[in-house]
């Protein structure tokens, strides 16, 4: 069995280690997964989190509940790998890179099936693994094509993570950036805290602290403010799901960076991997938005700070449409308006 470890994740053996983002950035504790539903909670409760680490990380959930029935039957193997890919897909609703990952490990069970039981334990954790180091290396495709747009002395405003924590590693639109940094560009980073789970405070602060890139941590509502005062020349952000038509949902609050941005005429870039784009969905209408519990808003950690029992609402990503979106940049390029044309060739 092979080892794999990455900042995210660690894959050994039988276990899936992963850093527990919910303690960051004042303690680097982490988690052990040993069996499908770990991992289901692990997604659930945003202990890993962000599209491309949620769909590697259900890839090595689909191998853990592969070798909790290594000497069942056939019919009980296969029943219970549709038992575990239903679990793990019911996680969380938006991020397309988890049914993605979960069909690749199903495809590769599909086509491996027949071998005895060792071997296609082995070939699941091929796909696993190749799922987990092909992200790196299309974070850093990715990065290199957008750093083509970041230019030198450019501040970049953020939102939420979009980091290597939001990865198996390098991130993606903090890839763009990580890139721009490894060509000599001096960048200065704006990141927003992102209420409620704070991952822009939390997690992207902690990530280019750690990397030495000049980062500022503005609260959500000072996006405009750093826009008026010429701070920012380009934003740039993840995805969770990209529609065929070029509507992207990300975290809540990405609509209203794009619409400030559209304002003071600033260029509004999405950084993808095409594993984030579903062709399956033709709009942003009909991307599913998970919604999350209240305590995220009325606590932070332990600490309550609204009254108990008031109504809130709490959806965990937002819309923002083609029409704001100046480009989308992915491992094969920056996909341009009209995207409906522009993301499918990139498939091709
Ligand atoms: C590189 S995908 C990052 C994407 O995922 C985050 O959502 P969450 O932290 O709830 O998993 C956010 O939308 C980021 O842009």
């Amino acid at each position: 069995m092979s080892h794999f470890k990455s900042l995210t994740l660690e894959w050994s053996e039988d276990r899936l280690k992963m850093i527990d983002q919910r303690k960051l950035p004042t303690a680097e504790e982490y988690v052990e997964c040993r069996n499908h539903e770990e991992v289901y909670v692990a997604i659930r409760e945003m202990i890993v989190r962000g599209a491309p680490a949620i769909g590697a990380t259900a890839a090595f959930g689909y191998l853990l509940g592969a070798k909790e029935v290594l000497d069942a039957s056939d019919e009980v193997l296969l029943d219970h790998m549709t038992t575990v890919k239903k679990r793990l897909s019911e996680s969380r609703p938006t991020a397309v890179n988890l049914f993605w990952a979960l069909d690749r490990m199903e495809n590769a069970l599909n086509s491996n099936w027949g071998l005895e039981r060792k071997k296609l334990i082995e070939s699941l954790e091929r796909a696993a693994l190749s799922i987990a180091k092909e992200d790196i290396e299309i974070n850093k495709s990715l990065g290199r094509n957008g750093a083509t747009v970041v230019r030198d002395g450019d501040g970049i405003l953020t939102h939420c993570n979009a980091g290597a924590l939001a990865t198996v590693d390098y991130g993606t639109a903090l890839g763009v950036m990580r890139a721009a940094v490894e060509q000599g560009k001096r960048i200065k980073i704006f990141a927003d805290e992102t209420r409620p789970y704070l991952q822009g405070a939390r997690l992207t602060a902690w990530e280019l602290i750690k990397s030495g890139i000049d980062v500022t941590l503005i609260c959500d509502n000072m996006a405009g403010w750093v826009m008026k005062k010429g701070f920012i020349d380009l934003v740039l952000v993840g995805a969770d799901r990209i529609a065929a038509n070029g509507d992207a949902a990300n975290k809540i609050g990405t609509y209203s960076v794009a619409i400030l941005a559209q304002r003071h005429g600033i260029p509004f870039y999405i950084a993808a991997p095409l594993s984030t784009v579903d062709l399956t969905t033709a709009s942003g209408e009909e991307i599913p938005i998970e919604e999350r519990s209240h305590r995220e808003i009325t606590h932070i950690g332990n600490q309550q700070i609204a009254p108990e029992g008031v109504r809130c609402l709490n959806p965990a990503f937002d819309v923002t449409p083609s029409s704001l979106i100046t480009g989308i940049i992915t491992e094969k390029g920056i996909a341009r308006p009209p995207y409906d044309v522009s993301l499918r060739g990139m498939f091709e």
